[in-house]
């Protein structure tokens, strides 16, 4: 090999280690162009659109059933070619018969198929919510926050906690009630589905911040001998019409008792809370269950995030993210070593998790 050759092959390196560092910067900017374009879609309502139309369905179609102004039709087919590409719609050839006839259509798939508004347990909402501007707004502020004496980016960014966005912010407040009622829906069907035995052989629960109760009503009917308590802020639970074997009841968890039961549900309730304020509720919990023997536990439903070298990728980088999302309201996503300090600290003497619930788990713990 002579001297100019192996230069050459040299210089080919270092361009390209630098285009390949500039893709990835790149990949980063754009990465939230994808659920922005999901956003809009719902927006749209385009799922719906194509859930009505009954099968799959050309572009032309598609914009004839949504309220596109004619002049920006091509633009929303640069939309659909990014949904597609990010797994949302599947898009496929109708074979028409003519020489350069063929077109596409699009399709629902299992991810869109949760975001149509008539399925029971579609997550609509919680992807409104998620991607509200206020909920953006924090995101933008991480680095201020990071030097100033706020507690949490939405401080920085709104000038109050989250929790009193919620209050003086009601049309907020409902979009996150929403939300949570809407996740509370698929959650219930899977753990009512998949892992009955969780709930079997209690005649009591209380769910802690149980919000609206959409878990409840689903956990109440499956098991119709258990008497079903929703304890959550008064604001929250204030309107609402309880069952026959399901009540609502206000109240500040870290202020009033707990009322007592045989078992007490905290689904995606530490995570808003640091490790003090954790202990301090499931200390509250403790007092309200019985004995271990007596079949006295805790039921929560939360992320174990994944020790850094295993794990499925997808998960991991939701996970991550999610943690950074918390992280902007003042909360955390914990993984294993630190859910059995918070349990150790809060005086309980074993947990079992079980990572049932794809990103989420499902952890009882015993007194
Ligand atoms: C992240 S949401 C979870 C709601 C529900 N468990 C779910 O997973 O859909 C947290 C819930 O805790 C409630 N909450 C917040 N602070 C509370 C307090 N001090 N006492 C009782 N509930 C509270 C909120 O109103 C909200 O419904």
């Amino acid at each position: 090999m002579d001297s100019s050759s192996s230069n050459n092959d040299g210089a080919e390196q270092v361009m390209d280690q630098l285009l390949q560092a500039q893709a990835h910067i790149w990949k980063h900017c754009y990465r939230y162009v994808s659920s922005r374009c999901l956003k809009c879609a719902i927006e749209l309502g385009i799922p719906d659109a194509i859930h009505s139309h009954g099968g799959p369905m050309t572009f032309n179609q598609l914009v004839e059933a949504i309220p596109v102004r004619p002049g920006k039709a091509h633009c929303l087919y640069r939309v659909m070619r990014v949904l597609v590409h990010s797994g949302f719609f599947d898009l496929r050839i109708i074979k028409t018969g003519g020489a350069h006839e063929d077109e596409e259509s699009y399709s629902l798939n299992s991810v869109s198929e949760l975001l149509l508004r008539d399925n029971p347990v579609n997550i609509e909402p919680f992807v409104r919510f998620m991607l509200s501007p206020n909920l953006m707004k924090p995101l933008n502020c991480m680095s201020a926050w990071f030097q100033n004496d706020d507690l949490c980016t939405v401080e920085t960014a709104h000038g109050m906690k989250p929790w009193d966005l919620m209050v003086r912010d009601p049309k907020f407040g409902s979009l996150f009630n929403s939300a949570m009622a809407s996740d509370s829906q698929l959650v219930a069907r899977m753990v009512t589905d998949c892992c009955k035995w969780v709930f079997e052989g209690l005649k009591s629960l209380v769910d802690i911040g149980g919000g609206t109760g959409e878990m409840g009503k689903v956990i109440a009917d499956a098991f119709p001998q258990m008497e079903y308590t929703v304890f959550d802020l008064p604001h929250v639970v204030a309107s609402l019409q309880g069952t026959r074997n399901l009540k609502y009841v206000g109240g500040d968890m870290f202020n009033e008792k707990i009322p007592p039961a045989d078992a007490i549900l905290l689904k995606w309730i530490l995570h808003d809370w640091n490790d003090e304020e954790s202990v301090q509720i499931l200390k509250k919990c403790k007092e309200a269950i019985p004995i271990k023997e007596e079949g006295g536990k805790l039921i929560i439903i939360e992320m174990v995030m994944d020790n850094p070298t295993e794990g499925d990728e997808k998960i991991k980088e939701t996970q991550l993210s999610a943690d950074i999302f918390m992280m902007n309201a003042m909360g955390i996503e914990r993984n294993r070593e630190e859910w059995a300090k918070l349990f150790a600290d809060a005086g309980f003497s074993s947990y079992k998790m079980s990572p049932i619930l794809g990103l989420r788990s499902v952890i009882e713990v015993y007194p």
